[in-house]
């Protein structure tokens, strides 16, 4: 479905180019939720734009292969990208309001998006919309669809949007943070209907978050970001058993558990990651990092536990023992 391949994006700044996205890799098949996480400014949105074919060429410069469906998108022409945005690309954003104008109400939009991609009349478009508000979990359709974007809360905005952006029924649906703004109930029941949209729309899902608590609920595979480069790549299933990478480790530290009682305080991790301008040639995590070593800092490429778990660590899993979140 779609495949990504040694991406780099680099951003032009004073004569040279400074990479934000350093030869990514991984893999959405079909019918599959993948995670893109790591901390804020580490590359996840930079590559979602890239895949959306929305970044400004002329200030940034992308190179290696995305192919999505057999189609390369590196390269494609902003006319071409127009029309598998929508259609067969969708996104979903973590505000909303990016995606609604005030001005129109929600249905109407929801509506054109459907007319001008589909041809669809007014009357049977209409029909659509309400039927895929429904199918979001909206309660009153007519009303929601009537309503101004401002009219709404913000759960109820999210479900629109979600619904605008299936209004196509994409074959690829990449959501940016889709419940970072919302309270946990409604964050819980957008992640539902996320995962739903497999069985119900046969979509596939690029989930873009910092929280690994919402890969446990929803990816079957993650891949980790870390200034740029994936530091992690596998199921999740097995990485959350079997992390390999320190950097895995301390973000998964980071999820309150689900059961018994909450630990006083979630282990942080100190320091931030390097601003792109001066990430190392070597491990980037290397100075947070409490296994840090001479030999991080050369560089180390991705390699294997098998050919679908691979970490970016000179370390072997067995050398990683992880402390547990302590309860004091
Ligand atoms: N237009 C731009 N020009 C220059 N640098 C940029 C631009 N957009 C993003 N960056 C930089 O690229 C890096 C990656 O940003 P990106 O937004 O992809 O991170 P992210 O992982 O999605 O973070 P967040 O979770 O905060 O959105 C950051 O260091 C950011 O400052």
């Amino acid at each position: 479905m779609l495949e990504v391949r040694e991406l780099s994006v680099g951003v032009r700044s004073g004569g040279r180019l400074v990479p934000l996205v350093e030869r990514i890799s991984f893999t959405v098949h079909a019918r599959e939720i993948v995670g893109l996480v790591g901390e804020s400014g580490c590359g996840k949105s930079i590559t979602a734009m890239a895949l959306m074919g929305l970044l400004d060429s002329s200030v940034m410069h992308v190179e290696g292969s995305i192919r999505f469906r057999g189609q390369e998108l590196v390269g494609l022409s902003p006319r071409h990208f127009r029309k598998l945005r929508g259609r067969a690309l969708a996104m979903v954003f973590q505000d909303p309001m990016t995606a609604f104008t005030p001005v129109y109400t929600v249905g109407w939009q929801i509506d054109e998006q459907i007319i001008v991609h589909e041809g669809l009349s007014r009357r049977q478009a209409r029909q659509r919309t309400l039927g895929l508000l429904a199918d979001m979990g909206v309660p009153d359709p007519q009303r929601t669809a009537d309503s101004y974007p401002h009219q709404l809360s913000g759960g109820l905005r999210q479900r629109a949007m979600i619904a605008m952006a299936l209004s196509c029924r994409p074959q690829l649906l990449i959501a940016d943070e889709p419940t970072t703004a919302l309270d946990v109930t409604v964050q819980a029941q957008i992640l539902d209907l996320l995962r739903n949209l497999r069985r119900d729309y046969g979509s596939s899902v690029l989930m873009i978050t910092h929280d690994m608590g919402v890969v446990a609920e929803t990816c079957d595979a993650v891949a980790v970001f870390y200034a740029g480069r994936v530091a992690e790549i596998g199921p999740s299933q097995e990485m959350f058993s079997r992390p390999a990478h320190p950097y895995t480790a301390a973000l998964l530290a980071s999820i309150p558990p689900l059961i018994g009682p909450r630990p006083h305080r979630l282990p942080a991790i100190a320091g931030a990651p390097p601003p792109p301008a001066q990430r190392p040639v070597g491990c980037a995590f290397a100075s947070r990092c409490s296994f840090a070593r001479d030999t991080c800092a050369k560089p180390v490429a991705l390699h294997g536990m098998n050919p679908e778990h691979q970490a970016a660590c000179v370390l072997s899993p067995d050398q990683l023992v992880f402390p547990v979140p302590c309860d004091d």
